[in-house]
């Protein structure tokens, strides 16, 4: 268990079960305030569900959630998303230019993104001013998931949540976002809780990881656990024999 930290996410006994099918089993665990944990492990093992959990996007079947010490369910809806933001693999666009998808997350809450402040978050994502009126449409994997990254940060999250935006790109953009991640976390000290299925990422990134097997929490420590993980079946999955 992670305990030298005081917690950003707190999870008590959470059960979350889908049509009868116990997805996630009796989680008690915390996530650091300000650092970066990854969740690894095989397909299936419930790290979606977890992240979807940490934003209000699921609530648990029984057991208590907590975001920086208060309970999850005394946020209000808008409040939680403005602190807790999360990016996905290929966050949807709507057509038009950068400027326009970044204002997005704001008008839906009746307010207006000012010209500089997107600057500012393209700077933060390491896209030239320029890239402000230009159609989204005609922007590489890279610089699109960049974007996607910006929009997220336009509330200036406390807690950021990312499900595999990596995997789809090349090794020199998946290389840039992870710097990126990493200065966002300097910079801001947002605390990261970061899904990925690439071990060498985790271990690069990350302070803290978390390996999760059929809706089990198996072993969390810090990233050195994946060079001498304590548990067998985390060996296995590490030698790639569990997928
Ligand atoms: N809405 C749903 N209805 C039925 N089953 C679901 C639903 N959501 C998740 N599951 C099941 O719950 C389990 C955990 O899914 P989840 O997406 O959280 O796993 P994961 O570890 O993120 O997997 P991956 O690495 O493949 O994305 C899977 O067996 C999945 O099929």
């Amino acid at each position: 268990m992670i305990t030298d930290y005081k917690p950003a996410v707190n999870f008590n006994h959470i059960n979350y079960s889908v049509d009868g099918i116990h997805i996630l089993k009796n989680i008690t665990e915390s996530f650091p305030e300000g650092k970066i944990t990854t969740l690894v492990g095989p397909s299936g093992a419930g790290k979606t569900t977890l992240l979807k959990l940490c934003n209000g996007l699921l609530s648990p079947d029984s057991g208590e959630i907590y975001i920086k010490g208060k309970s999850i369910s005394s946020y209000e809806p808008v409040e939680l998303r403005q602190l807790v933001g999360i990016t996905l693999q290929s966050a949807p666009m709507i057509n038009g230019s950068v400027l326009k998808n970044l204002a997005l997350p704001l008008e839906l809450q009746g307010r207006e993104l000012i010209e500089k402040d997107a600057k500012n978050l393209l700077h933060d994502v390491g896209l030239e001013e320029e890239f402000l009126h230009r159609p989204i449409k005609d922007l590489s994997g890279g610089q699109r998931q960049k974007v996607s990254i910006a929009r997220t940060l336009v509330n200036r999250p406390q807690i950021l949540l990312l499900d595999e935006i990596t995997s789809s790109l090349d090794r020199i953009s998946q290389q840039e976002i992870e710097e990126l991640i990493v200065k966002i976390n300097q910079k801001y000290k947002t605390t990261i809780i970061w899904i990925t299925h690439n071990l060498q990422q985790a271990m690069t990134v990350g302070n803290y990881t978390w390996v999760m097997m059929k809706g089990e929490v198996i072993e969390t420590g810090t990233s050195d656990l994946l060079h001498s993980p304590v548990n067998e079946k985390v060996r296995h999955f590490l030698k790639g024999e569990v997928k």
